[in-house]
């Protein structure tokens, strides 16, 4: 378990910042849980947060009863593992099944499409597990009202197929007593963002086949490093990225390319943006880029080469990066803990869905992509308008691309079926809204990110609106073919409806910040994917 320095520059500004917290006595106070590290302000809710310090230890009481699930599972031949889950409550599980190989399918869309792959697989062996810190996470709770609807209309009984992970309290734990769902109860004292450890990240992993003890041992082996000054590497990542911060190398790149670590970013992603993208300071991570070399960027690679190096098993890297989160949280003046500018999205969603979503003009139709926002006015096609979005991007910003679409629908693209893997991947590339990222990161010096709405909003969707206002944005939305939106039993709006809401929610929150941003809206979804990759090369 060590960090290392790639960057001579980086190693000194972190040794020179690991000096000046050994002396403020903050590796001591941290470890032993102290609250008030984060100023006066951010006290009380610090006070209900540093719980994550000590999952080595007091997530073991779980095991038993995660065991009893998994046991249970297995004996009625239970084997395909859904996750509902937003943000914190899914992004860990997921890290943990891909490196350990355990298939782990995540809910964390509103996607109709998306939704119902999930369904149509193996509904007979199916089980769910509803997860949400607050129990009060739209996404999920329309997650639990479908599947226990399809459970029900297949003559299953839901109490034995869905599982509940929520804090002590919440909306959520009543729901899974009066449904009779077999319910995990989390600690309370550590923040979502903060939670792979936990019942969170533990429940759905264990029944999906992950070796979670494991992981806990993992993380207890770095546990007592974490009050030392020195060789602790959480202290050493949190100097290294604060201090880098402060000198304006604010976007971290992270990099996975040589580690058995499977897609531990999307989770660094939202830990870092969510914890440290506020008050118009923050450090943006960029995941799946290749570094430009810019001055203001700095790259972390997880048993890697890079400025950073972070090499540790798993467990340990989870725990590494919440203490170096938390670190560096304090060196930006911020509390890590909170996430302040989350609701108000969410609030313009919910007003949508209320109101109904007003009927807008495109200010620009091309083939099967209509195009809305004020930026877009001058442009005469598609790849004016992507042109206008780069060229708007100013000297230390960022584009993010945000598509409120099926995450695995370029997988349904046909292909021959000798195809070898290559030309599969191919494929698969030239139908995946993704493929946008590097089409358009080759056309400008400057970052790009993107992210899968909803996903996005419970990571990255926070630094967004809070962070440094330098941000453009390309949100993309796709229509619902007749008769495939899903009802949300229960509710007066379906699933696409919902996610549209959420889209326009959030672009209604960045407009509002005056952040240059455009919708794209497919009105054919494999079409307007094909024809707005042939407008990024042609840019
Ligand atoms: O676990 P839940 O309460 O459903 O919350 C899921 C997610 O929701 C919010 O958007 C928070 O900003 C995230 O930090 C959190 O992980």
């Amino acid at each position: 378990m060590t960090v290392s320095f790639g960057d001579e520059t980086a190693a000194e500004a972190a040794a020179s910042a690991v000096g000046t917290l050994v002396r403020e006595g903050v590796p001591a106070a941290l470890a032993a849980g102290d609250a008030s590290l984060w100023g006066p302000e951010a006290a009380d809710e610090a006070a209900r947060r540093l719980g994550w310090l000590r999952l080595p230890e007091t997530s073991r009481e779980l095991l038993p009863e995660i065991t009893r699930l998994v046991e249970r599972a297995r004996a009625e031949g239970l084997d395909h593992v859904v996750l509902a889950g937003m943000g914190g409550s899914s992004l860990a599980p997921e890290v943990i099944c891909d490196t350990a190989d355990a298939p782990l399918t995540v809910l964390d869309t509103t996607d109709p499409g998306q939704v119902r792959r999930a369904l149509e697989d193996r509904l007979d062996r199916t089980i769910v597990v509803v997860a949400s810190k607050s129990g009060g996470t739209v996404e999920t709770d329309s997650h639990r009202r479908i599947y226990d609807k399809a459970f029900r209309d297949a003559g299953i009984d839901p109490a034995g197929r869905i599982v509940v992970v929520t804090d002590p309290g919440s909306p959520l734990e009543a729901v899974a007593r009066e449904a009779g769902y077999p319910l995990v109860l989390a600690d309370p004292d550590v923040g979502g963002r903060y939670s792979a450890l936990s019942a969170f990240g533990l429940v759905p992993s264990a029944l999906a086949g992950a070796d979670v003890e494991r992981l806990l041992d993992e993380a207890a082996s770095v546990r007592g490093l974490l009050a030392e000054g020195e060789g602790n590497p959480g202290l050493e990542l949190g100097a290294a990225l604060g201090a880098a911060a402060a000198a304006g190398r604010d976007k971290l790149i992270l990099e996975d390319g040589l580690s058995q670590i499977n897609g531990l970013p999307d989770w660094i992603e939202q830990l870092v943006a969510e914890s440290t993208g506020k008050s118009g300071t923050g450090i943006l991570p960029v995941v799946d880029a290749d570094p430009t070399g810019a001055d203001d960027e700095i790259v972390a690679s997880i048993d890697g080469e890079g400025a950073i190096e972070v090499s540790a098993p798993l467990g340990a890297q989870f725990l590494i990066w919440e203490y170096a989160t938390a670190v560096a949280g304090r060196m930006l003046g911020i509390n890590p803990f909170d996430q302040p500018n989350v609701a108000e999205s969410k609030e313009n969603t919910a007003a949508l869905l209320a109101a109904g979503v007003p009927q807008e003009k495109p200010v620009l139709v091309d083939g099967p992509v209509e195009v809305y926002g004020e930026l877009a006015g001058p442009a005469h096609d598609l790849s004016g308008v992507l042109t206008g979005l780069l060229k708007a991007i100013p000297d230390d910003g960022y584009l993010a691309i945000l598509a409120f679409l099926d995450r695995w629908s370029a997988f349904d693209v046909p292909t021959p079926e000798d195809a070898a893997l290559d030309e599969l991947t191919e494929a698969w590339a030239a139908a995946d809204p993704a493929t946008l990222r590097p089409l358009l990161a080759a056309r400008t010096d400057r970052p790009v990110t993107f992210g899968w709405g909803p996903r996005y909003l419970h990571s990255t969707g926070q630094f967004h609106k809070g962070g440094p206002q330098y941000g453009v944005f390309l949100q993309i939305t796709g229509a619902i073919p007749d008769g495939a939106d899903i009802e949300v039993p229960g509710k007066p709006y379906t699933l696409g409806a919902l996610q549209l809401a959420q889209a326009l929610g959030d672009f209604g929150a960045l407009v509002k910040r005056g952040r240059p941003a455009v919708r794209v809206h497919l009105t054919d979804r494999v079409a307007g994917v094909t024809h707005l990759l042939a407008a990024a090369r042609q840019v």
